[in-house]
This record gives structure tokens, C-alpha cells and sequence, in this order.
């Protein structure tokens, strides 16, 4: 979304023929593939280019012809300029198919080995307010529209809360309401917003590296409990109790108030000390009776209830009986190992993150699992055959790796280990193909089921239940 864009030419009459990767729509002009954000299949359109490479262009719809028959009227008011939810425009249901499609297209394209026919994809019950997690940036320097720019008008207050724009660290968009999580978000924002320009707190210069109000993160459970962790720039305690008690007096539902005093020039806290102002260092989700303990580094689903979904899915392609040894690898805080601890013999999880870890051991305690064990550090140093020999041959492995699938050591270990079944979970349809390829050479796939936990955006998870052959 650069301001300083090339002169390139304006295609007249282009149609829009599909959606694309990262959210795009796409369009065929003379044999050149061109991507257009914010289009949607069936619009014919005027598209300014602002990118042109040898083998595909990027553009912008700059005049409507005819719009699609299936657009519909975003009902977020930042949509189009929000890096967000890019498929606001799109009807649900046709999101769902193109999700669906792309986990048919990875299978065939990438992964290229047989498959069954893929059970039609798990909509997500809440197509808004769905997110049980936002984060937010506090910015001296407020993004201005183009058509902000364009208005001539003048913008001398420019602190601004809400989300950065993608290719612009140091501006924010302001939001005045997301409808991703529960309204109470929102209302914390603009709250806290609010106060900071009236008590004269600083909003972050995201250049100058200056400034008090930095990020604000808000997780509402499904049990109902609230966090709230504010990072600040300055260690400054006045502002600081300033701040907390105007927070913890106007939002008494708050069950957990937290900050985090933060020098550095990245905003990423993982490495400082948080500290409880008010209530509990963590809030609780549920699941089936497990509690979950969730503190402010810790990692869990942002869908609540399609976690939930796509946990039951894995357990259903898992199979099972009672007496099996279960290994979860890249378990997070060990919630599907404790989602199906009580239905096997033993489960042993693997993650990267200490703390995650530390995490699943307390939920462990906490749910009275005593057929747990976790380990942390990279998959590939962790699982290896010494470890398998250890800790025991498993009967069936769950993965869940990052967006960047599963290490080429850490597939071969599973080979070698061969259990009887293997459930992965992904979630980017594409890397989980480029892994099943390997997988395939021992494994046949019986089940494939993709789940939606992110309604309007592109995203997609899936689930693969593989049988040793
Ligand atoms: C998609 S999350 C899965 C979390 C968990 N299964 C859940 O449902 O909550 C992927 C996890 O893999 C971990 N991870 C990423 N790279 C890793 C690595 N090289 N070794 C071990 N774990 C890794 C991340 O920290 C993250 O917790």
C-alpha cells in the first residue's frame, strides 16, 4: 500500500476470475496473472497497476464497472484499509468453498499422492466475535487515508490506537471498532485511548522510539474472565497506577489487569517481566471440563469453540482405544495432549518454548493428569531415536508445527518410528502437502478435514489422519 507508486498503466475492463493466495483476488489480462486485493470473483473493474513483475502484476480496483453478483457489504467500517479481514466482502459461505479448495488444490498440486474425498469444511459457528485475543498498537503517528489526504483537510492530533498497516512499522490505523473479538475490547481500547489524551500520556513514536502508551493486549475466555496487559515505555509508576486504576475502576469485569514496562525498541515481551496489578496472573478457559490455565506469554487457539472442534477432530482421526502411548509434537501449552490424555494410556508433548511448557505441566497438575510429560526445545534436536528409545515407540503421533511445516530430520524420526497412526494438524494446507509427500512413502492418508478458525481472512487449518500402510 506504498503512497509512492510507479506510473504503471490502468487495464480497462478487467474481470475477476478467482481468489488468490494471501487474501487476493486474480485476475488473467493477456497471459499475465494479476493479483487485486479487496476484488471479488465476477466484478469487472478498471485496476491500476502498482507492481509489475516478469510473470504476474499487483493492482488496485480504481473504478467499479460492474461488481459481483456475490459481494456484500463489509460491515467493518476499516475494511480496505485494515490488513485484516480481507474477505469481509465475500459471502461466508463462499469463503468456506474457497478454503475447502485450498486444501484440494495443496493436495493435488503439492502433496500429488492419493487422498479420499475431503468431508466439507467445519464453518466457524461465530463469524464475528469470534477471537478470543486482540492486540493493539498505541502510535504518535495515526495513518491518514488516501482519501484523509486527499480532503485537504487538516490532522494535528494524530495519536492513534489500533493496527499497524502492512509495510508501515510506524503507523497505525486507528480503529474504532473491531468486530473480531467480544465489543468489551473495543470498549477497553477506546478507553484507554481516550484517558491517555486526556491525562496527557504519550502515544508511542514508533520512529523516535519514545513515548508511555505502547501495545495493549486484551483475551476474553470463554468462561467469561478477562485479561488485560498494557506495555508502557516509560517505568513510571505514577503514570502507571494512574492508568491501571482508572482501567480497573471503569471495567470491574476485569479478572486479570496486568503491565509491562518496556525500554526496548521491539515491542515483543517474551523476555520481560509482566506484572499483576489487579486480580489473577492468568485467566481460564474451558474444554469438555479441562480447565486451561492461560497467562499473558502463553499460547492458545484464538477460536475458542472451533479449537475446540478441531481438537475433536483430531482426537476421532487418532482412534483411540485406551491403551495407546500418544505423542504430541509441537504441543504448545499441551492442550490436545491433555485433550486426550484421559482417552489413552500416556501422552508426551514436545515444544519449543520453555514457558509453553511450563504452562503444560501446571494444566496437567490442574486437571489431576498424571499420564503427562513435556519436553522442551526444537523438534529436532528433541525427537530423535534416542529419545524414541527412551520414552517408548509411540502408537500415535499428533503434529501441529508452525506455518513453516515440519523440519525434513524431524519427518524422518517419525518415519523411523513408525507409528500406527499419525494425525496432522496445519495450518497452512501447503506445507503440511510438501510434508505428506514424505509422510506417503510409509503412510497411506484415510481422513482429511479442514476446520475454519479465522472467518473473513484466508486462512485455513486442517486436519490429515494418516494410517501406517
Ligand atoms: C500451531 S502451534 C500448535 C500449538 C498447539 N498444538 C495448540 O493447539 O495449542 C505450533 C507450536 O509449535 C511450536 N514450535 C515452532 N517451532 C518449533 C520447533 N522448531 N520445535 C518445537 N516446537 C516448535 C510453537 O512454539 C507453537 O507452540
Amino acid at each position: 500500500m506504498s503512497r509512492k507508486r510507479k506510473e504503471l498503466p490502468v487495464l480497462e475492463g478487467v474481470e475477476i476470475i478467482d481468489v488468490a493466495a494471501e487474501g487476493n483476488a486474480l485476475a488473467r489480462v493477456n497471459d499475465m496473472v494479476v493479483f487485486v486485493p479487496f476484488g471479488a470473483p465476477g466484478d469487472v473493474a478498471d485496476v491500476k497497476l502498482d507492481r509489475k513483475k516478469s510473470s504476474y502484476a499487483e493492482g488496485h480496483i480504481e473504478r467499479m464497472i460492474k461488481p459481483s453478483a456475490i459481494r456484500e457489504t463489509p460491515r467493518c467500517e476499516h475494511f480496505g484499509i485494515c490488513g485484516g479481514c480481507r474477505w469481509q466482502h465475500l459471502p461466508y459461505e463462499f469463503q468456506l468453498q474457497c478454503k475447502q479448495k485450498q486444501v484440494k488444490d495443496a493436495l493435488e498440486r503439492i502433496a500429488k499422492i492419493p487422498f479420499p474425498e475431503i468431508t466439507p469444511i467445519l464453518g466457524s459457528e461465530s463469524i464475528w466475535e469470534y477471537r478470543n485475543k486482540m492486540e493493539y498498537t498505541f502510535s504518535s503517528k495515526m495513518w491518514l487515508t488516501f482519501d484523509q489526504l486527499r480532503s485537504g483537510e487538516e490532522f494535528p492530533d494524530r495519536r492513534a490506537a489500533g493496527f499497524h498497516i502492512p509495510g508501515a512499522f510506524d503507523k497505525v490505523l486507528d480503529i474504532n471498532a473491531c468486530h473480531l473479538q467480544d465489543d468489551l475490547g473495543n470498549r477497553i481500547r477506546r478507553f484507554i485511548k481516550g484517558f491517555g489524551k486526556e491525562k496527557g500520556l504519550e502515544f508511542y513514536d514508533l520512529r523516535e522510539n519514545r513515548g508511555f502508551l505502547r501495545t495493549l493486549m486484551i483475551r476474553i475466555a470463554s468462561t467469561g474472565e478477562v485479561m488485560v496487559v498494557m506495555q508502557v515505555g516509560e517505568d513510571d509508576q505514577e503514570k502507571i497506577g494512574m492508568l491501571m486504576d482508572a482501567v480497573a475502576s471503569e471495567f470491574p469485569e476485569i479478572t486479570s489487569l496486568q503491565y509491562v514496562v518496556n525500554t526496548k525498541v521491539n515491542d515483543t515481551i517474551g523476555d520481560l517481566d509482566i506484572v499483576c496489578y489487579k486480580g489473577r496472573e492468568y485467566i481460564e478457559e474451558e474444554m469438555e471440563g479441562l480447565r486451561f490455565r492461560i497467562g499473558p506469554k502463553s499460547f492458545y487457539q484464538t477460536n475458542s469453540r472451533q479449537a475446540y472442534r478441531l481438537y475433536s477432530v483430531a482426537r476421532e482421526f487418532a482412534k483411540l482405544k485406551g491403551d495407546e502411548l500418544v505423542y504430541d509434537l509441537y504441543t504448545g501449552t499441551g492442550t490436545i495432549a491433555l485433550f486426550l490424555a484421559r482417552g489413552c494410556r500416556h501422552v508426551v508433548g514436545v515444544e519449543y518454548v520453555p514457558e509453553a511448557i511450563e504452562d503444560a505441566k501446571i494444566n496437567a497438575g490442574v486437571n489431576g493428569l498424571d499420564n503427562t510429560e513435556f519436553y522442551a526445545g526444537d523438534m529436532k534436536n528433541v525427537l530423535t531415536s534416542e529419545f524414541i528409545a527412551e520414552h517408548g515407540r509411540p502408537d500415535v503421533m499428533i503434529v501441529d508445527p508452525p506455518r513453516a511445516g515440519m523440519h525434513e530430520d524431524v519427518v524422518n524420526v517419525i518415519l523411523n518410528a513408525a507409528p500406527e497412526r499419525i494425525v496432522y494438524v496445519s495450518c497452512n494446507p501447503a506445507t503440511q502437502a510438501r510434508d505428506l509427500a514424505l509422510i506417503h512413502e510409509k503412510y497411506d492418508v484415510e481422513a482429511v478435514q479442514p476446520v475454519d478458525m479465522f472467518p473473513h481472512t484466508q486462512h485455513v487449518e486442517n486436519v490429515v489422519g494418516l494410517k501406517l500402510r
